[in-house]
């Protein structure tokens, strides 16, 4: 088996930052979290612009960074495209993809072939001779795909690459990086906010919380089985996380939600998951009585369409941020509004428990 293209085993203490994660051959990491996570300082550990003050990085199996071992950004053959293009003004477009080959020791005739491949790959061969200042933000930012591509990195880092683009021509783009990433033995690190880029781009997901790595796992499964706040809020769901208190029942907080297990538990105690989808759940002033349902107190702190739907969110005593989609006819029965304390109703039934 090769080498993961990229291993990082580091701290960096003036940032409280303590990572460790790793990227195989050929695969596509998204790396997520909430402002000040720490994302662009796993980018910049790869790309040699920060450096360690404990642990080592890897690219490639080449130790880049650690005791004894600094290899300068230029050295790493790592690519990075940021959400601006960095084109190179005062070149062609043909030129600035040929740019990164030249620089590595292959002759012009060469470097040129390698540069017109790039582009056809990236659907801007018709683009070679343009002058960089005559490119629209989608035009720039395929150009700038393909002088990332161009030298051949052992590994691509992607900051928030479609970020800067307008709608229509981001989902274009996204379908470029797409055939330019999957299956195409090439390995990147996704730094993004989008869902949709997630569900396009990447094999594995690492979520990042203060500093740290608070879940990861492939896509699917971290979609599928979120365990930490910021996934749970990528896929859409309801999380509570605590200590199992029976096969099929989590303690998180004040609450104990009853629901059912997804899989035998590794054991009977231990963290837990409990999640549920904003739709299955209800909307109540008080407590209702009868059949066996979850009922979690939350004080609303934000109404927000959600296509046909109304978005009610609240936050638990303990602080879980949780969310309801209802119609707006029962909310306007209610009179729900923000601040007020409101009762989320869910069935044992819609809720599924998990090992967290
Ligand atoms: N140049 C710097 N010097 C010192 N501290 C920094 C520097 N850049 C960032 N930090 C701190 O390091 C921590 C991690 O920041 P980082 O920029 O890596 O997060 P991020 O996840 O990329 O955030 P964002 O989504 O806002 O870009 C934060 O607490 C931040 O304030």
């Amino acid at each position: 088996m090769s080498a993961p293209a990229l291993s990082v085993r580091a701290a960096v203490p003036e940032r409280d930052v303590e990572i460790e994660l790793t990227v195989p051959a050929g695969r596509v990491l998204a790396l997520l979290g909430p402002n000040g996570a720490g994302k662009s300082t796993v980018l910049g550990l790869a790309a040699g612009t920060v450096r360690p003050a404990d642990g080592e990085v890897h690219v490639a199996g080449r130790r880049v960074a650690g005791e004894g071992a600094w290899v300068p950004p230029h050295g790493r053959r790592i690519s990075l495209l940021a959400q601006e293009p960095l084109l190179l003004p005062h070149l062609d477009v043909l030129a600035n993809v040929a740019f990164g080959p030249r620089a590595r020791g292959v002759a012009r005739r060469a470097a040129d072939e390698v540069a017109r491949t790039r582009l056809a790959e990236v659907g801007a061969e018709a683009l070679a001779e343009r002058r960089v200042h005559r490119l629209s933000g989608g035009q720039a930012q395929r150009v700038a795909l393909a002088r990332a591509l161009a030298p051949d990195p052992h590994l691509l880092l992607l900051d928030e690459p479609l970020s800067a683009l307008d709608v229509d021509a981001a989902a274009q783009l996204r379908q470029v990086l797409r055939a330019a990433l999957r299956g195409s033995g090439r390995a990147a690190v996704v730094v993004t906010h989008d869902l949709l880029d997630v569900l396009a781009l990447a094999d594995d997901v690492v979520v990042l919380e203060a500093g740290r790595v608070v879940e990861q796992g492939t896509t699917a499964e971290v979609l599928g089985r979120p365990r930490s706040g910021f996934g749970a809020r990528l896929a859409g769901v309801n999380l509570l996380l605590g200590e199992r208190v029976a096969a099929d029942a989590v303690r998180a907080g004040d609450e104990v939600v009853h629901g059912l297990a997804s899989a035998q538990p590794a054991a009977r105690t231990g963290r837990a998951a409990a999640a549920f989808s904003p739709r299955a759940v209800a909307v109540h002033r008080t407590a209702p009585g009868g059949s066996p349902r979850n009922v979690l107190p939350v004080r609303v702190t934000g109404l927000e369409q959600q296509g046909a739907l109304v978005r009610v969110r609240g936050e638990t005593a303990s602080g879980t941020r949780l969310a309801a989609d209802v119609t707006p006819a029962s909310l306007s029965v209610l009179r729900v509004g923000v601040g007020d304390d409101v009762v989320l109703v869910v069935k044992a039934a819609e809720v599924e428990i998990y090992d967290a």
